[in-house]
């Protein structure tokens, strides 16, 4: 599935008329009526003297732009069907855009209630409250009148109990970013217009948009992108896409030959994680490289389907492998990166870098904060160190250290920087927060839609590195292996998350996999 952002969005507006034919009017009348449609799907509209009155009615409180409008063109298929309906403008409507003129005549023509936001004070006999003061037209910070508008909103539903909807993104969310500006509500609906705004998939706006609708726009909107940059959820429609059946008579040697290097005097728990997941991830043979000195603990405690080897003898270490992940509890010591650096220069097959072994490539490249602030994509990002082409798995600690930039930054332009670092390097980044992305070389991006709060415990990451690997030791592609590797690892969580709320650990994560690739294959 799709995902937008406001400059996608203002993309299609602009686009779909010129290249499709079809009005920017007619979008917005389809964006209305799936505003009505969605609010059916939600309640009895004829019957909405809930408890309080039989007076109710659904309140559009609509600002001076389109996102206003397209609350007037829902209102106006909610009278023609009969639904008590009443408006509330905010904003100088002297200066509002073209097709809110034209649909707020249309309403006035047809006598429907329209207030302005000082006149309006009965908020008793509301059932249902619809926010379209702004959506993607929002620019910097709220101002106080907003603020003070969207408080009395909050107020009002506290002392009224209605349930609010904001139109295409809450007032106040960034629709790209997901950052919210002081003031914004939490909702309990967004119905947004086409496909998922990205704000409303990433932290905070995540958290304030309530339950998502999307309304389509009644043209092919996909066509007219070109070559954009897309933007993708990873959910189950998509990985049981990629997924494919094994062919009957396939034996260990088909399924690839995998090899987790990593391991240190105080940390053997994560190569073990990260060799037993691809294991249990299908992988045919799996090899874990170790320090000489770790080999004895490691083979005590590791499935017995894993073969234990020492990193001492790298040269032969690394022949016949399908691929090899590096990095799970390789330690930060001096020595790591000449090793890391000289694994790079021996090995040319499929490779996944996780972990200390990231850390061990230090900067690789910079931001320009200003660019990066002013959305001057090109210049954003500068390579200082040539990648070969692999996976990348770092968590934000770890890719704010590869990229030189505070976190603060990173989750403020996550998809951004997810995307260019991509783009620049040719690699494929498995970025893992909440939500994980997975970024490829051609500029496409990839954001989880599953996985809980369970999750976040030591050893997780070491389990989806086994994962990926696993999956590229089968053939899978390195792209392909990174987005199937992140659901596969989420749902398997998830699956857990059904009887455990947390305290599962990521071995049972790892053990579970099986589970989910048996689910999208529909076994
Ligand atoms: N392709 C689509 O997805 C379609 C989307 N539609 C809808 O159109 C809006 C975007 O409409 P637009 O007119 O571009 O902008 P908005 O209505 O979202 O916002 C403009 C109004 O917001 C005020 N504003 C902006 N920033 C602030 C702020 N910081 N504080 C307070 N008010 C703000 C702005 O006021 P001005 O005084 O600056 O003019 C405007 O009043 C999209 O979200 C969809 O809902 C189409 O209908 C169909 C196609
Ligand atoms: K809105």
């Amino acid at each position: 599935m799709n995902i937008l952002t406001t400059e996608d969005a203002r993309f299609i507006d602009r686009e779909v008329p010129k290249q499709l034919g079809v009005s920017l009017e007619i979008l917005m009348e389809n964006a209305g009526r799936g505003i009505v449609d969605a609010l059916w799907g939600q309640y009895d509209l004829f019957s909405l003297d809930n408890a309080r009155s039989i007076n109710s009615f659904v309140l559009f409180i609509c600002g001076t732009g389109n996102n206003g409008a397209d609350g007037l063109v829902a209102a106006r298929h909610l009278m023609e069907q009969g639904v008590p309906v009443q408006i509330v403008l905010v904003g100088d409507t002297s200066k509002c855009s073209d097709l809110f003129a034209l649909q707020l005549e249309r309403c006035e023509a047809m006598g429907c209630i329209i207030d302005m936001y000082d006149e309006f004070n009965d908020w008793s006999n509301v059932a249902v409250a619809v926010e379209g003061i702004m959506g993607t037209g929002l620019t910097g910070k709220l101002r106080d009148l907003t603020v003070d508008v969207l408080h009395d909103i909050d107020t009002m539903r506290s002392q009224y109990n209605f349930d609010l909807w904001a139109i295409d993104v809450p007032a106040g969310l960034d629709a790209t970013t997901g950052q919210i500006a002081e003031g914004t509500l939490a909702y309990d609906y967004t119905v947004t217009f086409g496909a998922i705004k990205q704000g409303l998939l990433l932290y905070p706006g995540k958290a304030v948009g309530g339950i998502a609708v999307v309304a389509p726009l009644g043209a092919p909107w996909q066509k007219v992108l070109g070559d954009r940059d897309i933007t993708v959820t990873i959910d189950s429609n998509l990985a049981e896409k990629l997924i494919n059946y094994r062919i009957p008579m396939a034996h260990k040697g088909v399924n690839g030959n995998a090899l987790i290097i990593g391991g240190s005097n105080d940390m053997i728990g994560a190569p073990i994680l990260a060799a037993e997941a691809a294991v249990h991830s299908g992988a045919g043979k799996v090899t874990l490289g170790v320090p000489e000195v770790i080999k004895p603990v490691v083979q005590g405690r590791i499935i017995p389907e894993v073969m234990v080897t020492s990193t001492e003898a790298h040269k032969a270490m690394l022949e016949g492998r399908q691929v090899v992940a590096m990095g799970p509890g390789l330690g930060r010591t001096s020595d790591i990166p000449d090793f890391v650096d000289s694994i790079l220069d021996s090995y040319e097959g499929p490779l996944v870098l996780d972990a200390d072994a990231l850390y061990a490539l230090g900067h690789v490249g910079s931001v320009d904060k200003d660019a990066l602030r002013d959305g001057e994509i090109e210049s954003i990002y500068a390579v200082e160190r040539d990648l070969p082409y692999c996976v990348m798995t770092p968590h934000l600690g770890e890719f704010s250290r590869l990229i030189d930039l505070p976190i603060k930054w990173i989750e403020r332009h996550y998809i951004t920087l997810a995307r260019e670092f991509a783009k620049k390097h040719q690699v494929v980044l498995v970025l893992k927060g909440i939500p994980s992305v997975v970024a490829l070389p051609d500029g496409t991006v990839y954001v989880n839609t599953i996985g809980n709060a369970g999750m976040g415990s030591g050893g997780m990451g070491d389990v989806l590195t086994g994962v990926i690997a696993g999956f590229i030791s089968q053939g899978y592609s390195l792209q392909d292996s990174a987005v199937l590797g992140v659901y596969v690892h989420s749902r398997s969580a998830d699956i857990l998350n059904d009887t455990k709320a947390w305290g599962y650990t990521p071995s049972d994560v790892s053990t579970s996999l099986g589970c989910v690739i048996s689910e999208l294959l529909g076994e």
